[in-house]
C-alpha cells in the first residue's frame, strides 16, 4: 500500500537483492526484507505523494498521473520507464517544478515545491536542480567552459574552481574546454551538458532521454559518466528513458503505466528491464 510502508533504499547502500529483482510497488519490501541498516536512512532527495495531473477538462480531460507516490533516494541513480503516454515526462516535469500538479504533493528536501510561487520555482530550479535534456541545449556562441559555468554566473554564485577541475576531469573534457559546441561531437556536447548540471552541485539532476540523440558508443560514455557522478560524487539522478540498456546503468528503475507506478527493479539488467516492459505492454 503506497504511503504505509517505508521507501526502499533511501541511503546510498543498495538492498541485497538479486540482480534484476522485481518488487511489487515503489514502497514494497523485497522478499526476506532488507538487511539491518547501519545508520538511520537519509531522507530522500525528492518525494512525490499521491500526485495527480489532469490536462484539459470535461470529456477532453487526460489523466496523465493518477496518485503517484514515489521517493528518490540521495546518491542513487533512478530511471523512470514505461510505455509511451504512461506519464514519464509529466512526472519528471512535476518533480522538477516545471509543471504544476492537479493534486498531491512534491517535496525537494525540506521544501514543498507544490506550494511555491512561480518566482520561488524559478529560484529553486536555478539553485537546487540540474537538468540534462535530449537536445543538449548548449549556447552555440559560448565555449564548453563558458557553457559549463553559465548557470552559476546567472545565479550569481561563486565558482568552486577545484570542483570545476574535478568535474572537467571526470567528464574527460580537459582538452575541449575552448571548443564551441559545433566543434564537438554529440557525445562531447552531452558531456558538456552533464558537466554544466554537475558543477552547480544540485540536490538532484533530472535527465530527460539524455542519450536519445547519441549513437550507442557516445550514449555509453555519457551513461558511464552519469553513473560515475553518482558513485564518486554522491550525485542524485532521476532519468527518463525508453532504452533498457540506458536504464541498466541506474541503481533502480521505476515503471509507470497509465499514470501509475506499477512496479520497480533494483540493480536492473537490460533483460530484466525488457521483460518488465513487455509485461507492461510497451
Ligand atoms: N500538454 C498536454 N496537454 C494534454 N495532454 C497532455 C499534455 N502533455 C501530456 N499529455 C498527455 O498525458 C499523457 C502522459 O504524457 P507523457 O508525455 O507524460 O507520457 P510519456 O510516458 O512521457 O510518453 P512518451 O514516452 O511518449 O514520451 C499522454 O496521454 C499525453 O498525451
Amino acid at each position: 500500500m503506497p504511503g504505509t510502508a517505508r521507501i526502499p533504499s533511501v541511503s546510498g547502500e543498495q538492498p541485497s537483492l538479486a540482480e534484476g529483482a522485481t518488487v511489487t510497488s515503489a514502497y514494497a519490501s523485497p522478499p526476506g526484507g532488507y538487511p539491518p541498516a547501519a545508520a538511520p536512512p537519509a531522507p530522500p532527495a525528492v518525494v512525490a505523494t499521491e500526485v495527480s495531473k489532469v490536462y484539459g477538462s470535461g470529456d477532453a480531460a487526460v489523466h496523465a498521473l493518477r496518485g503517484v507516490s514515489v521517493g528518490f533516494a540521495r546518491g542513487v541513480f533512478t530511471a523512470i520507464m514505461g510505455p509511451s503516454g504512461s506519464g514519464k515526462s509529466t512526472l519528471m516535469h512535476c518533480l522538477a517544478g516545471l509543471d504544476t500538479v492537479s493534486g498531491g504533493q512534491v517535496r525537494l528536501g525540506d521544501s514543498e515545491i507544490t506550494r511555491m510561487s512561480d518566482k520561488q520555482l524559478t529560484l529553486l530550479r536555478r539553485n537546487r536542480i540540474g537538468f540534462i535534456f535530449q537536445a543538449f541545449n548548449l549556447l552555440p556562441t559560448l565555449t564548453a567552459e563558458q557553457n559549463i559555468k553559465l548557470p552559476l554566473e546567472l545565479a550569481g554564485r561563486a565558482l568552486d574552481q577545484r570542483w570545476f577541475e574535478q568535474v572537467v576531469e571526470v567528464v574527460g573534457l580537459r582538452d575541449r574546454l575552448n571548443h564551441r559546441p559545433s566543434e564537438l561531437s554529440g557525445g562531447q556536447q552531452q558531456r558538456v551538458a552533464c558537466a554544466r548540471a554537475l558543477v552547480a552541485r544540485p540536490e538532484v539532476i533530472f535527465a530527460d532521454e539524455p542519450t536519445g540523440n547519441l549513437d550507442s558508443r557516445a550514449g555509453a560514455e555519457v551513461l558511464g559518466f552519469l553513473r560515475g557522478s553518482v558513485r564518486e560524487m554522491g550525485q542524485t539522478i532521476v532519468m527518463v528513458t525508453h532504452d533498457p540498456v540506458a536504464a541498466s546503468y541506474a541503481d533502480r528503475v521505476v515503471f509507470l503505466r497509465d499514470g501509475m507506478v506499477v512496479t520497480e527493479l533494483t540493480r536492473p539488467t537490460p533483460d530484466a528491464v525488457l521483460d518488465t516492459l513487455k509485461r507492461l505492454g510497451a
